[in-house]
């Protein structure tokens, strides 16, 4: 089947490549120009372990391409597919203007009956605004549908092919025909493709999303309390996960959530209730505590130091939100480097892929090193803000000889307390025992 993808940023360019492979014809379409070429001559503009193996197999065998021009690229698409960005306006609310821009222009484009798919997250209603843009100049029979996209950064690839669920709104049977098909192959192992109404499959988004933040943020209160009462979170985690109605997984205490898309999504969803009077009082603490835990190590790095870090030297190991992704939109390490930057500390950092965008959104304020070991070389402390594997097991000796003191402030819980007392770090981490070495 031919289908389009409109923008082609992190969702688009994984929707348009799955679908590929899995034997489709896509077309994807962006306005940005550079992005366009640079997809054009096989270059990929995200990095998504998995993805460019695939990507560029489709691009070579002509079932991917890419234009600027929205009327060549949606030529014949059965389904047009819109994966365009949601950001938050000035009031938190997610700003439309992108998505029904394109719903706009692609109503007089139309010239047989296509299926139009929002693939953003978007608030509930906007199925039914989109529909009114294309209605406004479109000469043919279409529909409007709702399939919210759940993949995760970093394991995109495997979350798209192998999905826990596909959710699709729509009242219409013609257009729930082709969804089923185009989905068919993604769903061979007896996952659920759900089928609701419009209003449904926006709010599930939303919910799924805030849900997640919660549990998150449930367990980040859990690991302050551990830290108050002497408990360990991680043996508390442990304990709650293996309840199958609570669940193993989004239970890991840290230096807070982040991303392009749990803390926009949790303030939408906010706003939406404040839009039809309701008062969603778990949302707004979940704000309220996810904001505190991103910088909750800096003040303990103070408290270190004594109260003062002029002239202090603070190694940070991790800037992207979280691993495998050079994504650092909402990263708890910005929010860290930024506070540390006003006590008067220097940073050091390193990350295996977000350097390069860290550094054209704050330029040369923080030292770039290229490798953790040149991060920490004669810093005052090490600060962990990013599990990367390679970050996992460190060679402590080094670390010991590299570090003028030896602290580190662990904000992911990698390293075992009973490693940190034997080696005798001083070693302070999430809702554990802090061990003075
Ligand atoms: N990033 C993620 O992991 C996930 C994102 N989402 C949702 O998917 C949507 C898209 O997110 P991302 O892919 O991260 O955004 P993004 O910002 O990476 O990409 C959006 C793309 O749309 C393009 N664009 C803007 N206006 C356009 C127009 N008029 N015509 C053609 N292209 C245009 C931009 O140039 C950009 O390449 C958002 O609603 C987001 O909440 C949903 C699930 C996962
Ligand atoms: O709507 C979206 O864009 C996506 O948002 C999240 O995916 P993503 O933002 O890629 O990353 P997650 O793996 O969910 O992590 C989000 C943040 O939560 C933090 N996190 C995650 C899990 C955990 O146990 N503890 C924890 O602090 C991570 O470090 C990270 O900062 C959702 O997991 C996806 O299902 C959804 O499609």
């Amino acid at each position: 089947m031919k289908i389009a993808v409109v923008g082609t940023g992190y969702v688009g360019l994984v929707t348009g490549t799955c679908f590929a492979e899995t034997g489709n014809t896509v077309s994807c379409i962006d306005i940005d120009e550079k992005k366009v070429d640079s997809l054009k001559n096989g270059k990929i503009t995200i990095y998504e372990p998995g993805l460019e193996v695939i990507f560029e197999r489709n691009l070579s065998q002509g079932r991917l391409s890419f234009t600027t021009d929205l009327k060549e690229g949606i030529e014949g698409a059965k389904i047009i597919f819109l994966a365009l960005p949601t950001p938050p306006g000035e009031d938190g609310s997610a700003d439309l203007q992108y998505v029904l821009k394109v719903a706009e222009d692609l109503g007089p484009l139309l010239n047989e009956y296509a299926v139009i798919v929002d693939k953003s997250t978007v608030p509930v209603g906007t199925a039914e605004k989109v529909k009114a843009k294309v209605a406004e100049g479109a000469k043919v029979d279409f529909d409007v549908v709702s399939n919210p996209e759940f993949l995760r950064e970093g394991v995109a690839v495997d979350d798209f092919m192998k999905p826990d669920r596909v959710v699709i709104g729509t009242t219409s049977e013609k257009a729930k025909k082709l969804m089923e098909t185009l989905y068919t192959p993604l769903v061979r192992q007896g996952n659920p493709v759900i089928f609701m109404d419009e209003k449904s499959a926006e709010l599930t988004k939303y919910a799924a999303n805030s849900f997640l933040a919660t549990k998150i943020t449930f367990m980040n209160e859990i690991a302050n309390m551990c830290e108050l009462l002497g408990a360990d979170v991680d043996a508390v985690r442990k304990g709650v996960g293996t309840d199958s109605r609570i669940g193993k997984r989004f239970l890991f205490a840290g230096i807070g959530y982040g991303g392009s898309c749990f803390p926009k999504d949790v303030q939408a969803l906010a706003k939406s209730a404040e839009q039809v009077n309701y008062d969603f009082r778990i949302l707004k603490s979940v704000m309220d505590v996810n904001e505190d835990q991103k910088t909750k190590l800096v003040p303990r790095i103070k408290e270190y130091f004594n109260g003062d870090l002029t002239g202090k030297t603070i190694a940070i190991w991790g800037l992207s939100f979280k691993p495998y992704t050079d994504d650092i939109r909402e990263a708890p390490a910005l929010y860290n480097i930024e506070q540390l930057l006003a006590a008067g500390a220097e940073v050091k950092a390193y990350d295996p892929e977000a350097m390069e965008n860290v550094r054209n959104q704050i330029g040369e304020k923080i030292t770039f090193c290229d490798d953790a070991y040149s991060a920490v070389n004669n810093a005052d402390a090490l600060l962990v803000a990013t599990e990367w594997p390679v970050f996992r097991t460190p060679d402590f000796d080094k670390l010991s000889t590299l570090l003028k003191n030896k602290v580190i402030f662990d904000g992911r819980n990698l390293y075992t307390l009973e490693e940190m007392k034997e080696l005798g770090f001083t070693y302070i981490s999430i809702g554990r025992e802090t061990i003075n070495g």
